[in-house]
């Protein structure tokens, strides 16, 4: 348990660590590549070591002593079918990816992970993959992991996803499609979620060498036989985990810059700061990074969060202190994150005395005087670090705010804490 200190205002200058999801893009593109690849400023979490030691689990040697500048000796895509279980705790996007990754080698794979990871599901992707010919079956027949994959390369040809609340399918197909046999198609079918995941995907994949023919709606693409290059990559600073500094400028009415997170950005959580712009808040871009300052007065907003949906609690706690209320429409898929996001978000504002709506795909906030009947509460975090990290910035506008299990931030930001304390120096 942590309690976290209100503060009368704040003005600080953050970094934040690398981008979680372009960490694992680049250290599966680095692995598949023909040559060797340097890492500069990723992500050294939780959830990254689990995938790259899941990845030399495979045979692909990375080197990690330098924190700033890992290297990946790329295996020009020979993937080699580990002894034992590739385990990859609550991590889904390496759950997802690894998938295909195991698919491109020969021999058998079993993938697992910890107990809610076995209740997100997969099976869009596994049926998409068997249309590539890989068998491909899931232990307890839930369509969720643990997972066993009997491979002997990708088909290639064309497939189909069906539809799922996940972008992450349809990242893990593009990252491993060169790799087939034959060149591949791939058919999306439904409403994609999270879009500029697969963008990221797409940029990643070009950065190391591999151009996609994709259809502007992102419901078909083309992808061509051939392997990534290694290079030397950097990384950018990590916008989601950005988002709980820059929320803290908007609930204290204090400034916050980050330094490392480039804004246009790869990453499409860092558009949550034209939402907060709407909500009152003002953004600067400098040298220095971009500054967000935050009002005397908070406005509540209606917003589509199908795209970002992993900075949604940032903005819910953020709307629990504005004049008026917020709608976050098309969140469905926050139910099946680390746990059920949307439920989590609700129970836990509910008991710091907020006025909040559930409803199957969107959350509805009553943003009551600005948040001045706010009142604290302990707060459990679900083992979720996106629930400790955005309910910590509640703590600092409203005395007692006691953050439970606050080590489960590792997964993806270990320093958080310290890092968090010292906006109020
Ligand atoms: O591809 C990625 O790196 C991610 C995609 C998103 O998941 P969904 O596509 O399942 O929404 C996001 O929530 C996750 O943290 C990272
Ligand atoms: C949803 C997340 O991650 P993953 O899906 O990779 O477990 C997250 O980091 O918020």
């Amino acid at each position: 348990m942590i309690t976290i200190q209100p503060v009368a205002t704040i003005d600080a200058v953050v970094t934040v660590p690398g981008s979680k999801s372009l960490t694992q893009r680049a250290l599966i593109a680095a692995a598949l590549a023909e040559g060797s690849s340097q890492l500069l400023g990723p992500l050294a979490s939780e959830d990254t070591h689990f995938t790259m030691n899941a990845l030399r689990a495979m045979g692909i040697a990375c080197d990690d002593r330098d924190p700033n500048r890992w290297q990946v000796e790329g295996s020009g895509g020979r993937v080699l079918a580990p002894e034992g279980d590739i385990f990859l705790g609550n991590n889904g996007t390496a759950t997802r990816f690894l998938t295909s990754v195991a698919a491109l080698g020969q021999g058998r794979f079993h993938i697992t992970g910890s107990e809610r990871m076995a209740e997100r599901p997969i099976l869009p992707l596994m049926e998409a993959l068997r249309g590539w010919q890989v068998s491909i079956d899931s232990d307890a027949g839930t369509g969720c992991p643990p997972l066993t994959i009997m491979a002997k390369g990708l088909a290639g040809g064309r497939t189909v996803l069906p539809e799922g609340k996940s972008s992450q399918y349809l990242s893990s197909l593009l990252l491993v499609a060169p790799y087939a046999n034959a060149p591949a198609e791939l058919e999306v079918l439904g409403e994609i979620l999270s879009k500029p995941y697969v963008e990221m995907t797409l940029a990643v994949m070009a950065d190391f060498g591999v151009r996609v023919e994709a259809a502007p709606t992102l419901n078909f693409f083309r992808i061509p036989r051939g392997s990534y290059q290694g290079r030397t990559y950097a990384i950018e600073g990590d916008a989601s985990g950005a988002s709980y500094f820059w929320a803290a400028a908007a609930v204290t009415g204090g400034r916050v810059t980050v330094a490392n997170v480039p804004v246009p950005s790869l990453q499409g959580d860092a558009k949550l700061l034209p939402y907060l712009a709407r909500m009152g808040c003002r953004i600067e871009q400098t040298e220095a990074g971009i500054t967000l300052i935050g009002p005397d007065r908070l406005e509540g907003i209606e917003v589509d969060m199908g795209d970002m949906p992993d900075v949604a609690p940032t903005l819910a706690v953020v709307a629990a202190f504005a004049e008026g209320t917020t709608i976050i429409n098309n969140i469905a898929h926050l139910r099946i994150k680390e746990c059920d996001r949307l439920s989590a978000v609700v129970n836990e504002l509910r008991k710091l005395g907020a006025e909040v709506e559930e409803e199957p795909a969107r959350m509805i906030i009553h943003g009551k005087q600005g948040g001045r009947t706010l009142h604290g509460a302990s707060i459990a975090t679900y083992n979720d670090h996106r629930m400790a990290m955005s309910f910590a910035v509640a703590g600092l506008r409203i005395p007692g705010v006691y953050i439970g299990n606050p080590q489960c931030v590792v997964k993806s930001f270990p320093d958080f804490w310290e890092r968090f304390a010292r906006l109020a120096e």
